[in-house]
């Protein structure tokens, strides 16, 4: 995966950044490549990070979404749907490898902690080096050195930057299975200006569609008729009705084209409930791919000609 950074080109009045934290997480890393100067206020789980922003005790959250081996996390994808609406206004995509820490002078690795996401990212390291050692999930990877700190764990899998926060020893560095693993991290904000299209563009939505015979391909159907790449398409559950699934649907391209804002109404139809999570430039710099008949001038011409029509001046 090609990794870059991206500023927010239009925050706004941001100036305090909540992130998920404790301090020395691979997201306090992603804010602070997306921060222009902002105050950063650690949360400790991505909920109560958004939380902050929803109450007013923060204007933006910076949050992980996806990552390249483990795919979404899926307390952000809850968290987005809930609640009242935020939308991602920036983006980074930041390279993943980890440092193993432990207590200064511990004895033998009995457990090794860490984020879900991280261990699941280290396993063939721990069989191999660490073999008589117990994965446990700990809510980040920061969490886990101060579990280490508190006696509650032997060894913390953790961002590299975890060591200047924490009093403990370094076991082992540059620790991946996967030895090119990217995380990419959105800041999310309550709806208001958007970002500018830049060309290579990411939106975003999360659908709850009819309890029906093909409403998905009915949705992806909407996007491939005008051409519209899908980025990525996860599913969480609804959590009231057993079998019932949220839709979140990322795809090339920004909501100020006319190809985009035609593909959001369609997909607005096929919906019991639509939110929009945000248009903002990619990380990766990738430029949307338009297809023949499919770009903005062609919805443009074709709604200028049906208006024509309409109104009695074609045939
Ligand atoms: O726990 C952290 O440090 C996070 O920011 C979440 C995470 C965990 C593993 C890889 C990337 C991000």
């Amino acid at each position: 995966m090609k990794v870059a950074t991206v500023s927010p080109r239009s925050l706004g009045v941001v100036s305090r950044i909540a992130y998920f934290g404790p301090q020395g997480t691979f997201t306090e890393q992603a804010a602070r490549v997306l921060a222009g100067g902002e105050e950063l206020i650690p949360v400790e789980t991505v909920r109560l990070a958004m939380t902050a922003v929803r109450e007013g005790e923060a204007d933006a959250a910076c949050v992980p979404i996806e990552n390249s081996v483990e795919g979404v996390v899926p307390t952000t994808l809850d968290a987005l749907s809930e609640s009242t609406p935020l939308v991602a206004v920036a983006e980074t995509i930041l390279p993943i490898h980890f440092s193993v820490l432990t207590r200064r002078g511990g004895g033998d690795i009995k457990t090794v902690a860490s984020h879900p996401h991280a261990l699941a990212q280290v396993r063939e390291w721990v069989e191999a080096n660490l073999p008589d050692a117990h994965p446990v999930a700990s809510s980040s990877t920061s969490a886990a050195a101060v579990g280490v700190l508190d006696g509650h764990f032997d060894a913390a899998v953790c961002a590299p930057v975890a060591v200047e926060h924490y009093d403990l020893e370094v076991l082992a560095t540059e620790v991946a299975d996967v030895s090119d693993a990217a995380t990419r991290f959105l800041l999310v904000r309550p709806p208001g200006e958007l970002p500018e299209p830049t060309g290579a563009d990411r939106t975003s939505v999360v659908a709850a569609a009819v309890n029906r015979t093909g409403t998905l391909a009915e949705l992806l159907t909407a996007l491939a008729d005008r051409g519209i790449n899908l980025t990525r398409l996860d599913a969480r559950p609804t959590r009231s009705n057993f079998g019932e699934y949220r839709f979140f649907i990322d795809f090339e391209g920004h909501v100020a084209e006319p190809r985009i804002l035609d593909a959001l109404t369609a997909l607005r139809r096929h919906c019991r409930n639509l939110r929009f999570l945000g248009s903002h430039p990619r990380a990766d710099g990738t430029r949307t791919t338009i297809q023949p008949g499919a770009g903005n001038d062609d919805f443009v011409d074709a709604a200028v000609w049906a208006d024509a029509v309409r109104k009695g001046d074609l045939a």
